[in-house]
């Protein structure tokens, strides 16, 4: 479980203890011994040297040679040895870290307050966060241990040099200050201006997919945008290639004068040492050994710690992000299935002076907004763009809470009903319905996942005129739809949407809400779905909302909703004798839409 807090680097520790604790401690284990590895190998390596030159000047016997090359092959041996193991290991970890995580971000994501869903800034923070999170948590748990290996190799090194002769050891120290600032420094200098690549990279990325993507092909050839969307993507990959390859030479005269500095130092401690090793005051081995260390431990310093302190200061910012997105609000109950409330008695709905701006803006969507409707009736709600139809489902549905005023059904305040409740009792087919790659039965089960009804689900199949296409298809009712599975099938729009429609009558609902999904169907088209619809579900209480005043005809009553408030009601006869009426007027402008020229499109089969 996914907790709500400040994260720190620390937690690409703790998180991976807590799901993979073996395979943590495993790797923990292996990075101390193999930070230990150059600290022993310079001892061995030593030793093997003084004890080869003691059988070489006859000081020893041959047989001493085999303890120091014992001690080189258990060193050989492991270094080759642990990484296949070690490999193994953590691919089975990542593995299962990986699923771990996603499966507790995904659940983060789906309890998320609507208007997180909504608002353009957390959208993109989601996106971020949740696009590769194994990467950064893999990464960070590996810049762990290259740290860890850096400080411990290095220490133990420092301290055989310091050993030998303290001296070297002070002069390392000295030149390793300056060192490991430009280190730090480089890093997160190239992690800034590798921020800025980014930023131009998800620009150039977006432009990218509007030139590729399947859903603007028909705009793209239409307006024919593509020469000059594709000059600026040319302009923006330039400069995003130019930042990186400004890195790319950076790192490079980094890593060279690293080099330098390194050699410098090397050929400097190689002068101090020398007339110690004339005088015999340090052998031989101990002499080679130490010249491989101190130039292990300067490149250290200068090289490993600056991309250490790169990947530091990318993970951290990384965390900030993902911090900010455990501490995104969450809807209670999100994730419980709808309550059972086949025994509730729906008789009314009531809006009572709601008035509602979206978090973080400041003009009233809803102003002082008041209705009531009553069980026996069917309702179209009708209204401009922007006049605040879908605000009103939304609020209705418990997707905002934060609105003034009360919205009551049957008399009690939703507020007092818990989120399942709300979800059993509501059913929304929206304008952008979702077009799930499941098979057909699965796309209307949805709908009601606590019992499954096949002779329902049968009548629903044929009252929604779907039986024909469902007996055409290969597998039937079992056949997958869509682009994705091999053998799907996709459907058309209108196919698509009495699909959505049926999901909605699976579901058993109260109050059902048709908010628009028929707009992609000609005007004609559209009344004749909303037709089938209301006989179908004609003992059901329904609202349609729609701008067509043609299908908006046949509700018993339609309210008409402008600037955030009802400003007209009544039946269609009521609406067209109101003198100067907005109905009248707008129904009017649209009378011509609804004289039929041509034969109906659904009734065609909607292709
Ligand atoms: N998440 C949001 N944040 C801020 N403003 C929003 C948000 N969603 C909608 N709005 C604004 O609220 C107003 C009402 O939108 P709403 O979708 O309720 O209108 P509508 O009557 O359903 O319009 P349409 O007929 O175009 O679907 C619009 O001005 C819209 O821009």
């Amino acid at each position: 479980m996914l907790k709500s807090k400040d994260y720190t680097t620390l937690d690409f520790l703790t998180v991976p203890l807590r799901i993979i604790p073996l395979q943590t401690i495993y790797s923990i284990l292996i990075t101390i011994l193999n930070s230990l590895i150059p600290a022993y190998q310079t001892l061995v390596v030593a030793n093997f040297i003084n004890t080869a030159t003691d059988i070489f000047k006859g000081r020893v016997d041959y047989s001493s040679i085999y303890l120091p090359i014992i001690l080189i092959m258990s060193y050989i041996i492991f270094t080759n040895l642990i990484p296949s193991i070690t490999q193994i290991i953590e691919t089975s970890a990542q593995n299962k870290l990986n699923a771990t995580l996603k499966k507790e971000i995904a659940l983060k994501q789906v309890r998320l307050e609507y208007k997180h869903i909504e608002n353009k800034d957390t959208q993109e923070l989601i996106n971020r966060v949740c696009s590769d999170p194994i990467k950064n948590f893999m990464a960070g748990l590996n810049n762990w241990f290259r740290g860890a290996t850096l400080l411990i190799s290095s220490f133990s090194l420092l301290i055989i040099v310091m050993s030998s002769t303290f001296i070297s050891g002070i002069v390392i120290i000295i030149i390793s200050v300056p060192l490991f600032y430009i280190a730090m420094r480089t890093g997160k200098k190239n992690y800034e201006m590798g921020m800025e690549a980014k930023k131009i990279q998800r620009k150039y990325n977006y432009l990218s997919s509007i030139l590729i993507n399947r859903d603007f092909a028909e705009e793209r050839k239409l307006f024919a945008y593509s020469t000059p969307l594709r000059d600026k993507f040319d302009q923006l990959y330039d400069e995003s290639s130019k930042i990186e390859n400004k890195i790319e030479i950076k790192s490079y005269i980094h890593m060279k004068s690293g080099s330098m500095v390194t050699l410098f130092i090397v050929i400097v401690i190689v002068t101090l040492l020398l007339p110690s090793l004339h005088r015999g005051e340090i052998s031989l081995g101990i002499f080679i050994a130490l010249v491989n260390a101190i130039y292990g431990l300067v490149q250290n310093m200068s090289w490993q710690l600056s991309s250490t302190m790169y990947d530091y200061a990318r993970l951290k910012e990384y965390l900030k992000e993902f911090s900010s997105f455990t501490r995104l609000s969450e809807k209670k109950d999100a994730c419980v299935l709808p309550a059972d409330m086949d025994s509730f008695a729906f008789e009314s709905l009531e809006f009572r002076n709601v008035s509602f701006k979206y978090p973080g803006t400041e003009h009233y969507i809803l102003k002082d907004c008041s209705f009531i409707l009553s069980h026996h009736k069917n309702y179209c709600f009708v209204g401009v763009n922007g006049a605040g139809k879908t605000t009103i489902t939304k609020l209705l549905t418990g997707m905002y809470d934060e609105f003034e005023g009360e919205i009551l059904i049957n008399g009690k305040s939703i507020r007092d009903f818990s989120f399942a409740e709300i979800k059993g009792l509501i059913s929304v087919v929206y304008q952008d319905y979702a077009k799930y790659p499941l098979t057909v039965k699965d796309n209307i089960l949805l709908g009601n996942l606590t019992k499954t009804d096949e002779k329902r689900l049968e009548t629903i199949v044929s009252e929604m005129g779907l039986k024909d296409v469902v007996n055409g298809l290969e597998f039937g009712i079992d056949t997958y739809l869509g682009k994705i599975k091999e053998n799907s099938k996709d459907l058309s729009g209108g196919q698509w949407q009495r699909l959505a429609i049926s999901r909605l009558l699976y579901s058993n609902s109260k109050i059902n809400i048709l908010d628009e999904p028929t707009a992609s169907l000609d005007p004609l088209a559209e009344s004749q779905v909303y037709e089938l619809f209301s006989h179908v579900n004609k003992d059901r209480f329904t609202i349609f909302i729609t701008h067509r005043l043609g299908a908006a005809k046949m509700a018993d009553e339609i309210l008409v909703v402008d600037e955030g408030h009802i400003a007209e009601r009544g039946s269609h006869d009521q609406l067209m004798s109101l003198k100067n009426g907005k109905y009248s007027k707008m129904f009017a402008s649209q009378k011509s839409w609804y004289e039929p020229k041509t034969k109906s499109v659904f009734l065609e089969g909607e292709g």
